[in-house]
């Protein structure tokens, strides 16, 4: 059988969940949103909410881990209207790599234009702190090398091209919108420019783990985005990502430091109000037709 038969995620399965949804709302979304773990505040900078729990939706996957509350929030930000995962998927939840990546093509659906993701990582680089945000300028596909990638299978060119291009990945222009952003609003001193490196999860990292990312190139690591950046510049959305690093990982064997989801979901509130602010003013900045404001 089809990968894509057999998941729910075929472009006429997505059509139907787009319809669904677009004749359930008003809202006409041009910005999509997805939170990271502990970071499913930012759905609250949205006005005059329509809100649809996953398990309301056609064809939709279930949030099964705590800190993804599982909701899709339509709303406006300013006159930005958004569409916002209260929520997402991960390879470890047992499902498809092309399932977790669906809601990127029901994006496209949509009508969106740019993806803005958010994800909890921890510290790879020995610079960081607990409680930066780190923009994310590439990424380390790991699971991707064992050919886990959400692009496996036939090729449904309704949505792109075979053989996409990666090397921009991440918007530049969007970074630099994030970096004046952040600028301005006096986050300088906590926000840094990296390389995300996604590995499956739900296991944390070994010490040998850390060191052998960190000397790959590897600033941050966590256990999504990359599939949904992959699936999301495959239909030609542009990209923005921010890891919020919610804990430094541990390299060093004489650490009596354990890596926990509790201490990622804590650094998440402490950090969520800058989080919403940073995200929702460079929503503001953000024209129709990808173009800035
Ligand atoms: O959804 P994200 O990538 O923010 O979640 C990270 C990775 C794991 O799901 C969890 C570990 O604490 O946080
Ligand atoms: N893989 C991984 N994911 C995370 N998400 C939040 N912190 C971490 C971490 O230290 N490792």
């Amino acid at each position: 059988m089809l990968p894509e038969s057999s998941t729910g995620c075929s472009f006429e399965d997505c059509q139907d969940t787009a319809d669904w949804l677009l004749s359930q709302t008003a809202v006409r979304p041009l910005v999509g949103i997805v939170c990271g773990s502990g970071l499913g505040g930012l759905a609250d900078v949205l006005k005059d909410q329509e809100a649809f729990n996953y398990k309301d939706i056609p064809n939709f996957p279930q949030s099964t881990v705590h800190g993804h509350a599982g909701r899709l929030v339509f709303g406006t930000f300013k006159d930005r209207t958004c569409v916002c995962m209260q929520g997402r998927f991960h390879l470890y939840e047992g499902y498809p790599v092309q399932k977790i990546t669906m809601p990127m093509r029901l994006f496209k659906l949509l009508g969106v234009e740019t993806v803005i993701l958010t994800n909890a990582a921890g510290g790879l680089n020995q610079d960081y702190e607990v409680g930066d945000i780190m923009i994310i300028k590439d990424h380390l596909n790991i699971p991707g090398f064992a050919g886990n990638n959400p692009l496996v299978g036939p090729n449904d060119e309704r949505f792109g091209v075979r053989f996409p291009c990666m090397s921009d990945a991440y918007d530049r222009e969007l970074q630099q919108l994030a970096l004046d952003v952040g600028s301005e609003l006096g986050y300088s001193d906590f926000l840094r420019e990296g390389v995300y490196c996604v590995l499956g999860g739900p296991s944390f990292e070994t010490i040998a783990e850390c060191r052998m990312l960190n000397k790959l190139g590897a600033d941050a690591v966590g256990m999504s985005t990359a599939h949904e950046v992959i699936v999301a510049r495959h239909c030609g959305m542009r990209v923005f990502a921010l890891s919020l690093i919610t804990n430094k990982v541990v390299s060093d064997y004489n650490s009596e430091k354990k890596a926990n989801h509790e201490e990622v979901l804590q650094t998440g509130k402490q950090r969520a109000e800058q989080m919403e602010r940073l995200v929702s003013t460079i929503i503001t900045r953000i024209g129709h037709n990808n173009n800035l404001a």
